[in-house]
C-alpha cells in the first residue's frame, strides 16, 4: 500500500464532504470587529480578550472546555445583524472550503441563537440561501442546511419553533433538509429531545445529534435509541464501548468527527488520541470536519493534514475514509457519484505518482 506521508497536495485534491461545521462557528475575529462596528453592536468591555483582534485570537486559543467556548461563540454572533451579514459569514467559509478541495458540505446553524434576539430565520435564511446559490454557481460547491436545536434550553422553546410557520416553510420546500442537536452535551440528554426528533423523522428530515463529544458512550446510544439518528455528530467516546462500536459499524452510522476541535475543547491531549485509527480497523464510518474553524486552528485541510501527521494513513486509507464521507452525505446519488469519479481520479494520480 503506497504512503502518503505529509504529502499536503493528495490531501489537498481529496474530493471532500464536509458534515460537521457549525457556520456561526466560522465567524472569524476580522470579521468579527467589522460586524461590531457597521452594526453598531459594543463586544463586551468587561472580558479583555475584546480589547484587540490578536488579544481575541489569543483567548481562542485557550479555551478550558465546551462551554468555555460556548460564551465566545453565542456573543460573537450577535453581531450578525442582517441577510447581507449571513451571506458574507458564508462565502467566505465557502471560498476556504472550496480552496480545501471541499465539493459538497452541509452546514448546521443554530436559528434558536439568532430569533431570541430578535433576528427573524428568514433573515437568516435569505443570506445562507444566496450563499449557498453562489456557493453552486461560482464555486461548484454543493450545500444543505442542518436546522440545529440548542440542547441547553428548555425543550418546549425547541417544539415551537420547530413548529413555527417560517421553519416549516425552510422544511417543505427542501430548503432546510434536517436537523441536529448542538450546545452543552453535559447535563442536557438527548432523551429530551425524542418528541422533536419524532416529529422531524415523520415529516422525512435527516437527523443527526451531537453525542459522545464530552459525555461518554451512553450519550452516543441515546442518540441512537431514543433520537433514532442517521449520524453522529463527534462520537468519538463511542470508543469506550466495545458492543456499541461493532454496533454503529454493522448499522453503518457515520461520525462527523472534529480532531481539532477535540484537541482544543480538551476532550483529547492530541489528534493522536482521537480513535481514528480503531474506528478505521473497526468498520467505523467517519468524515473528517472543522466544527467551528474559527475558534479551533484550522479548517477541513488543516483537519485532514493533523490527522495524516498523527496516523500516517495510507492512500487506501483515506479512500475509505473520503468514500464513506460521500456516501453518508445527504445529497442526491447523482452528486456522491461524481465526487466518487473524482476521488478516483485522484488515488489513481497518486498512485501513479508514488
Ligand atoms: O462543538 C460543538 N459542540 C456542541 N455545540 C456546538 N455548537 C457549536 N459548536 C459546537
Ligand atoms: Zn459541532
Amino acid at each position: 500500500m503506497s504512503q502518503v506521508s505529509d504529502n499536503i497536495e493528495f490531501l489537498k485534491a481529496l474530493p471532500k464532504c464536509e458534515h460537521h461545521i457549525h457556520i456561526e462557528g466560522s465567524l472569524s475575529p476580522e470579521l468579527l470587529f467589522q460586524l461590531s462596528a457597521k452594526n453598531n453592536i459594543p463586544l463586551p468591555e468587561s472580558d479583555a480578550a475584546y480589547s484587540s483582534i490578536p488579544a481575541l485570537h489569543q483567548r481562542y486559543a485557550d479555551f478550558q472546555s465546551l462551554d468555555d467556548f460556548l460564551g465566545y461563540y453565542y456573543t460573537a454572533m450577535s453581531t450578525l445583524i442582517h441577510a447581507s451579514d449571513f451571506e458574507a459569514l458564508a462565502m467566505a467559509y465557502f471560498t476556504r472550503a472550496a480552496a480545501d478541495g471541499v465539493l459538497h458540505t452541509e452546514l448546521s446553524f443554530d436559528p434558536q441563537a439568532h430569533t431570541s434576539r430578535g433576528i427573524a430565520l428568514t433573515t437568516v435564511l435569505t443570506g445562507l440561501s444566496a450563499a449557498r446559490a453562489r456557493a453552486a454557481s461560482e464555486l461548484g460547491v454543493s450545500s444543505v442546511l442542518i436546522c440545529c436545536f440548542l440542547r441547553h434550553l428548555p425543550v418546549h422553546e425547541s417544539l415551537v419553533f420547530f413548529e413555527s410557520e417560517a421553519l416549516q416553510q425552510a422544511f417543505a420546500s427542501g430548503e432546510v433538509v434536517g436537523i441536529g442537536l448542538d450546545s452543552s452535551e453535559a447535563g442536557f440528554p438527548a432523551r429530551g429531545f425524542e418528541d422533536l426528533y419524532t416529529r422531524a423523522r415523520a415529516l422525512g428530515l435527516r437527523v443527526t445529534a451531537h453525542a459522545g463529544e464530552e459525555v461518554g458512550p451512553e450519550s452516543v446510544r441515546e442518540a441512537l435509541d431514543v433520537l433514532r439518528v442517521e449520524r453522529v455528530d463527534h462520537g468519538i467516546s463511542l470508543v469506550q464501548d466495545e458492543a456499541l462500536m461493532r454496533r454503529v459499524a454493522e448499522e453503518g452510522v457515520m461520525l462527523s468527527c472534529c480532531p481539532l476541535s477535540n484537541v482544543v475543547l480538551r476532550n483529547v491531549k492530541s489528534v493522536a488520541d482521537v480513535p481514528l485509527r480503531v474506528f478505521l480497523e473497526k468498520g467505523v464510518r467517519f468524515s473528517v470536519n472543522s466544527d467551528d474553524p474559527a475558534y479551533f486552528g484550522g479548517y477541513i485541510l488543516d483537519n485532514f493534514v493533523a490527522v495524516q501527521k498523527a496516523f500516517g494513513l495510507s492512500v487506501e486509507e483515506w479512500r475509505t475514509v473520503v468514500t464513506n464521507s460521500v456516501e453518508g452525505s445527504w445529497c442526491d446519488q447523482a452528486r456522491k457519484s461524481k465526487i466518487l469519479e473524482r476521488l478516483e481520479m485522484v488515488v489513481e494520480q497518486y498512485t501513479l505518482k508514488a
